[in-house]
């Protein structure tokens, strides 16, 4: 059985569908996944399809993330999506959950805070209950966002966090606290097996242009030839992934023995400046930088340490951010319909 420390279950986990182990049934692995028409949803269903074995449900509202990201998959016999609110219960026979619902974007998980709250909790107590009926093994994709405003640095996973409880950013980093806490409540009381990822600051294709966060700003930024907006003072850091080593990353742990909570994040760190520079040198170097006012409560630094990630899933990202920002260029060049000079 899974064990994080002395975090161990002290039940063993419900039987899966008897199924699985029957002789002639040709025993498909059922995956959910929620939030699978996001950014890294529809990425993660993209290489869960690749695996022939694997049938696939995605459930979302679509309040970020749309049924353009999943039109490759939309009537293929593995394949099922469901117009779903997870704060609602959902009954579905799976094996395995990635539970990613949730607004990501600080714009818009700010939009609607109370929304926000009950996504991460009662959604999250939702798919617990349905993992709990179903014997499924379930992953949150929690956020290097349950650090805060960190104290230390790196983060390390054993480090508890600096969060404002009523601060406005609180409905997302306190909610993803809470989800981490039913997560092990379920795991300890009902021998739930469970995995947690704390995903640090994740880019690439199919992010929405308009969604706010710094990649996805300054490459649109760029191409249109807008300034980029860094927000002040600009010597705040962050570390950036890209997502297929995310994917990769999800997967090994959902697939792996350890519940984590695992760093999951590219450890390279840039100041904001620093990324706008890369941003103007990359894709367009006559574009203007210019400084513009903060949202309250910006954590100041942020850079995982991935070594349990390294050593518990043998996985360490290998897109570097030089790499990557033209990948993500090309993607919002064609939505955008400004090709390359
Ligand atoms: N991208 C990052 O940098 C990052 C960092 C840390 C954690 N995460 C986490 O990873 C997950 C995916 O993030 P993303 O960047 O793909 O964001 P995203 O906004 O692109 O995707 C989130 C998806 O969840 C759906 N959704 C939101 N609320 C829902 C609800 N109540 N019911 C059903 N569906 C709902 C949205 O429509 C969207 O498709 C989120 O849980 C987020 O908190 C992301
Ligand atoms: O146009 C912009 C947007 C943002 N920023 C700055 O860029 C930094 C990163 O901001 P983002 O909005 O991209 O994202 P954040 O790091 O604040 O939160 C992110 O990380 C953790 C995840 O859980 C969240 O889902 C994700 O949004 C902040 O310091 C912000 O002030 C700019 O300088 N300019």
């Amino acid at each position: 059985m899974a064990t994080n420390g002395d975090h161990a279950s002290t039940k063993p986990p419900p039987s899966p569908s008897p199924l699985r182990n029957a002789k002639f049934f040709q025993a498909n692995m059922r995956i959910l996944v929620t939030g699978g028409a996001g950014f890294i949803g529809s990425h993660l269903v993209d290489r869960l399809m690749e695996n022939e074995k694997n049938e696939v449900i995605v459930a979302d509202n679509y309040f970020t993330g749309s049924k353009d990201n999943l039109k490759k998959w939309i009537g293929h016999p593995r394949f099922e999506l469901i117009r779903h609110d997870v704060t609602e219960p959902l009954l579905v026979e799976v094996d395995q959950i990635y539970h990613l619902a949730c607004p990501a974007s600080p714009i818009f998980y700010k939009y609607n805070p109370v929304k926000t709250i009950k996504t991460n909790v009662i959604g999250t107590l939702n798919m617990l209950g349905l993992a709990k009926r179903v014997g499924a093994r379930i992953l949150l994709t929690s956020t290097s966002e349950v650090y805060g405003d960190p104290l230390i640095h790196p983060q390390v996973e054993s480090y508890w966090g600096n969060v404002n409880p009523i601060g406005v950013r609180s409905c997302y980093d306190e909610g993803k606290r809470v989800a981490e806490t039913l997560m092990f409540d379920y795991h300890r009381q009902h021998g739930i097996e469970i995995r947690i990822a704390r995903i640090f600051n994740t880019y690439g294709p199919r992010m929405n242009i308009d969604d706010g966060r710094v990649v996805s700003n300054f490459i649109a930024q760029a191409i249109r030839n807008d300034p980029l907006t860094v927000q002040s003072p600009g010597t705040q850091t962050r570390s950036f992934c890209y997502v297929s080593d995310m994917v990769d990353g999800l997967i090994r742990l959902m697939e792996g023995d350890n519940t984590g909570p695992i760093n999951i994040g590219n450890p390279g760190e840039f100041t904001m400046i620093e990324l706008a520079e890369n941003v103007k040198e990359l894709i367009n170097p006559k574009v203007e930088i210019k400084m513009v006012e903060n949202t309250p409560d910006d954590p100041r630094q942020r850079k995982p340490d991935i070594s349990k990630a390294k050593e518990l899933l043998g996985w360490e990202p290998k897109v570097k951010l030089r790499d990557g920002l033209p990948l993500m260029e090309d993607d919002f060049r064609t939505r955008l319909g400004v090709p390359r000079n």
